[in-house]
């Protein structure tokens, strides 16, 4: 049975910006999400990172993602060069049909923006998957995972972990008991050689090597739209973090490790957000989550 991530787990990971460190030192994530149908994902995730305490962001997006990118956060920076780790995949959508490219009507028959990836976005994200940095897989970028070499943390939901169980040629259906979804994510990981992070209110954790953990969210007023945008920009910063302080000081932690304690983050900033509107918790957003992410971190490294 795999044990749950406690505060004192997420402690042992993370750490507190020192007078010797420079941007840097301290971390870069790039992002290559977003589409013209979800610029938002884009925004939530380059939020999160940056509540998270990375050093710098890179943003390589659509053109209107990145400029809402940059009203929200002038500091994120579009131009290419060096990361630690990426995140891709959020505000996309996994397959392009034919008519990619052209506005197609969604269920109420309105024309609208595409979210399907183009030719060069999936080119782009496979550059990115063949290469040596981690990546978070989200959302639209999950089928890529498969058959891919770079150090990967995938981050599907319920339903998208069984379409990648499919992919794989495993049996789609999981288990409703977290013990049983906890051997199922096990499974899975074990099939892609990536470490898994199946969402929901208790989050499970599984690296290919068989260790597994599982994160339960405080509070349901997580399970709002765009919090799992905001969890992989979390997930991004944590390991683009942990990799500038590999890089530089051969101090090494297990992705599985990494990614519970960007999930523990993400469930105690709901906490604190939802928290902060009185004793029963009340309604938040996904930036109310990244807004709170601060305090999750201040709360974790207090006692370092
Ligand atoms: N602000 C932004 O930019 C945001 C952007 N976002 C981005 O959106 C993209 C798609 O992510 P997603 O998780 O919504 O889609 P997806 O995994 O395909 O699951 C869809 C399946 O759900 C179901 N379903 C549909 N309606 C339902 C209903 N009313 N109540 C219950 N179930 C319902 C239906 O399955 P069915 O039940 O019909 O089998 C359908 O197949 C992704 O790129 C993400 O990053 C989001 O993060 C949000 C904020
Ligand atoms: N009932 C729940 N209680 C607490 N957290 C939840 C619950 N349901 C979902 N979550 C969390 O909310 C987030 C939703 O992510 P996701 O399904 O990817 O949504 P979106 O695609 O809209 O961002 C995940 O972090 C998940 O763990």
């Amino acid at each position: 049975m795999a044990g749950s991530w406690t505060l004192a787990d997420a402690r042992g990971v993370l750490r507190s910006p020192t007078a010797a460190d420079d941007k840097y030192s301290r971390g870069v994530v790039g992002f290559r999400t977003g589409s013209d149908a979800y610029p938002g994902a884009a925004v939530l995730g380059v939020e999160a990172a940056w509540r998270a305490g990375i050093g710098m962001v890179r943003y390589l997006g659509p053109d209107r993602a990145a400029q809402l990118v940059l009203a929200r956060r002038p500091e994120t920076v579009t131009a290419d060069g060096r990361v630690q780790a990426w995140v891709i995949g959020s505000g996309m959508v996994p397959t392009a049909p034919p008519d990619a490219d052209d506005a197609s009507p969604g269920d109420s028959g309105r024309v609208g923006p595409t979210a399907a990836r183009s030719a060069a976005d999936t080119a782009a994200l496979r550059g990115i998957l063949s290469g040596a940095q981690p990546v978070i897989v989200d959302a639209g970028a999950l089928d890529l995972a498969v058959g891919a070499h770079a150090p990967r943390i995938v981050t599907p939901h319920a339903r998208e972990h069984a379409r990648l169980r499919e992919l794989l040629g495993l049996d789609p259906a999981s288990a409703e008991d977290d013990d049983g979804r906890a051997a199922v994510a096990a499974q899975t990981a074990a099939a892609l050689g990536a470490t898994v992070v199946v969402k929901g209110a208790v989050t499970i954790v599984a690296q290919p090597d068989g260790w597994a953990t599982r994160v339960t969210a405080g509070t349901p007023w997580l399970a709002t739209a765009g919090t799992g945008d905001v969890l992989a920009g979390a997930l991004g910063a944590v390991v683009a973090a942990a990799e500038a302080r590999r890089e530089a000081q051969g101090e090494a932690h297990g992705l599985g490790a990494l990614a519970a304690t960007a999930v523990w983050l993400h469930g105690r900033a709901a906490t604190l957000a939802a928290g902060g509107l009185g004793a029963a918790g009340g309604p938040i957003t996904a930036l109310d989550v990244a807004d709170a992410l601060p305090l999750a971190v201040a709360e974790a490294i207090a006692a370092e």
